[in-house]
């Protein structure tokens, strides 16, 4: 809950997840819904009113055990692509000789390997997202928590930054929660779609995504029959939900 007397707003209402380790995470919802809430409550920037959230057994700490990717890559634009990486790093506590090492590694990863040395506003939105997404790697936390990332891009630029993340989740087996709009995005991306009802928001359905996560181009995946049927269940879920 949010406020007190007439300005109280109950975000959530009572829901209960269990994430397991290495699952790819999304939750769908309308607009108001509570999604980046429960995204705050996982990173530990808000407390629940009731209940707990634990994240590898613990309180989550706010600013620990997880790299976080918001709507808006947030860069700092006085410094250049890699320094950027490199100052999450330095905030992890990686050593200066490893940090010279590991930018180049990072950057690689999301496809900025050439543009290390420019300025984050030299970038397209799409490549600051990368950079966005590089940094919230950096720091080796086994949760990425992702608010809505690829919601300012174009079409193209989405879809490619949705495949190189899949791929990249893959890579670095990270347990990622990411909080979307977009039953397409939901759907390419989730081992697990869960998609909530309007505010308060609660779980109208939990969804194991059981197509391949690796061996597929992302046209095949998408061509898939079994695709398809699973946009419709999560579409028709999201337009129950919404009321
Ligand atoms: N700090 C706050 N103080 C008061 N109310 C808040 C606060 N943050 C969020 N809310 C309210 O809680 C509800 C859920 O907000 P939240 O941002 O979690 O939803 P959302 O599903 O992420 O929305 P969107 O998709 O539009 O980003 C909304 O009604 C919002 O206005």
């Amino acid at each position: 809950m949010y406020g007190s007397g007439p300005d109280l707003v109950t975000a959530l209402g009572p829901i209960s997840l269990d994430v397991p380790r290495g699952s790819f995470l999304v939750i769908v919802g309308a607009s108001g819904c509570g999604k980046s809430t429960l995204l705050r409550l996982i990173a530990g920037f808000e407390q629940p009113t009731a209940g707990v959230v634990s994240t590898a057994g613990a309180r989550p700490v706010p600013g620990t055990g997880a790299g976080i990717v918001f709507q808006q890559p947030r860069l700092f634009p006085w410094k250049s692509v890699g320094g950027n990486v490199g100052l999450a790093l330095r905030y992890a506590g990686v050593p200066r000789e490893e940090r010279a090492r590991r930018v180049p590694e990072l950057l690689q990863r999301v496809g900025l390997h050439d543009v290390a040395h420019r300025r984050t506003w030299q970038l397209s939105g799409g490549q600051q997202q990368r950079v966005a997404i590089a940094r919230a790697l950096a720091g080796d936390d086994p949760l990425l928590l992702l608010d809505e990332p690829f919601a300012a891009l174009d079409a193209l630029t989405r879809e490619r930054l949705q495949e190189d993340l899949r791929r990249v989740s893959e890579q670095t087996g990270r347990t990622s929660v990411f909080v979307t709009h977009s039953v397409e995005e939901a759907v390419f991306l989730g081992s697990r779609v869960v998609v909530l009802t309007s505010r308060p928001g609660q779980i109208a359905l939990d969804l194991d995504i059981p197509l391949p996560r690796t061996g597929l181009e992302p046209d095949e995946l998408r061509a898939l029959p079994e695709y398809a049927a699973l946009r419709a269940t999560v579409s028709h879920a999201v337009r129950e939900a919404a009321g």
